[in-house]
């Protein structure tokens, strides 16, 4: 072998090193153990999943391993668009050596510890706070009928709410408080609490056949950057907005029918339920500070054309979070389509896009 094909190998390897090997044995055999409770019979528990957010990875090898992860979805959803068997048995292997999404969800568990700063859903907490929205009562209320409530109704409506949160990790999250487990549901395409989150793929998960099985708020935290393409995460953003309509227009209905019944409800429609419905959306900031493709101008766009309007931002040096909420489709612009068009050129940027066909 020359010294050239030496080398080139040698940073072929470097190249190919899987985020198994950024685990110590120590962090691996944990990791492997979890895995192999989470898919024998017993189910994991909650004591589990508390054992490792209590024990988190150091932050930089849940980065590491959060980043090695992506990459390899990436370039294994690259294989199979190009149908490439050999890059797609490759890349499963490496993704199934590194501890595949279990581990990577566990990484992610770890940077959400209360140690380094809590769950995203916090900021959510304090976004309702900031718009009124009731905070929840002791536990009876949600289910005692003709709940006591605060005298204007307030607490009758805040009980008939119900959140769809799509890749979830814990069922303690911050927001939760306000959806008790008879109106939340949440849900994972790997679930590490199998009694409270669903298995499911949010994007086979159909809207609900009746609209009071709807929902009046999606959580989508970090997770429109875990889809691999452009396109898909354009249909993640579509597939969402069909439950927004029809939350909508459960909301519409049940307006009209309170003002049939109570002439002073012009009065209730400018409290905090005109925020609903909404979607609590959050990516990595540099999906939206540091992109050729994505910039926060364009998202607002396509947000607009999808019929939300901006209610909440919160730019911190890590994430970017929003509230939208739905108005529907009168702004005109609706069906717009959002191409993979250079905005902001440049070097040391990342490829992030949304493309919506
Ligand atoms: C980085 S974690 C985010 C977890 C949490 N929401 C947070 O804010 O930290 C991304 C999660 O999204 C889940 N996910 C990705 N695509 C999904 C889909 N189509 N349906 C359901 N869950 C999905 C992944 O399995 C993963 O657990």
């Amino acid at each position: 072998m020359t010294s050239s094909t030496k080398s080139k190998s040698k940073s072929k390897k470097k190249r190919k090193q899987s985020s198994s090997s950024l685990l110590s044995r120590r962090h691996r055999q944990s990791i492997s153990t979890t895995a192999k409770n989470s898919t024998s019979s017993s189910i994991p528990t909650p004591t589990s999943a508390s054992t490792s957010s209590t024990n988190p990875l150091p932050s930089k090898l849940s980065r590491a391993l959060i980043r090695s992860h992506h990459t390899t979805q990436k370039r294994l959803s690259q294989a199979i668009q190009q149908n490439d068997t050999n890059a797609i048995s490759e890349l499963t292997s490496e993704l199934t050596s590194s501890g595949g999404l279990e581990a990577y969800q566990r990484a992610s568990v770890s940077g959400q510890s209360s140690k380094r700063g809590g769950d995203s859903s916090k900021i959510l907490v304090d976004w309702f706070a900031e718009l009124g929205v009731p905070k929840p009562k002791a536990k009876h209320t949600s289910t005692s009928k003709g709940s006591s409530g605060n005298g204007n109704g307030n607490d009758d409506t805040l009980s008939r709410y119900r959140l769809l949160e799509i890749g979830c990790l814990s069922p303690t999250n911050a927001i939760h408080t306000y959806f008790p487990s008879s109106r939340r549901t949440l849900m994972d395409l790997n679930s590490l609490h199998p009694d409270e989150i669903l298995k499911q793929d949010f994007m086979k998960f159909p809207v609900p056949k009746n609209a009071d099985n709807g929902y009046d708020i999606i959580s989508c935290s970090l997770v429109l950057n875990y889809v691999p393409t452009p396109a898909g995460r354009g249909e993640m953003l579509e597939h969402i907005t069909s439950f927004m309509e029809q939350a909508l227009e459960r909301r519409q209905r049940r307006r009209s029918a309170a003002a049939a019944k109570d002439s002073k409800n012009k009065e209730k429609e400018d409290n905090w339920t005109s925020n609903f419905p909404s979607l609590f959306l959050v990516l990595p900031a540099p999906c939206v500070t540091n992109s050729r493709y994505l910039t926060e101008d364009r998202l607002q766009e396509i947000m607009v054309s999808m019929g939300y309007e901006l209610v909440k931002r919160k730019l911190s040096p890590k994430l970017v979070y929003y509230l939208w909420k739905y108005i529907g489709g009168s702004s005109g612009v609706r069906n717009t389509k959002f191409r993979k068009t250079e905005l902001l050129p440049g070097g040391k940027r990342n490829n992030f896009a949304i493309v919506v066909e």
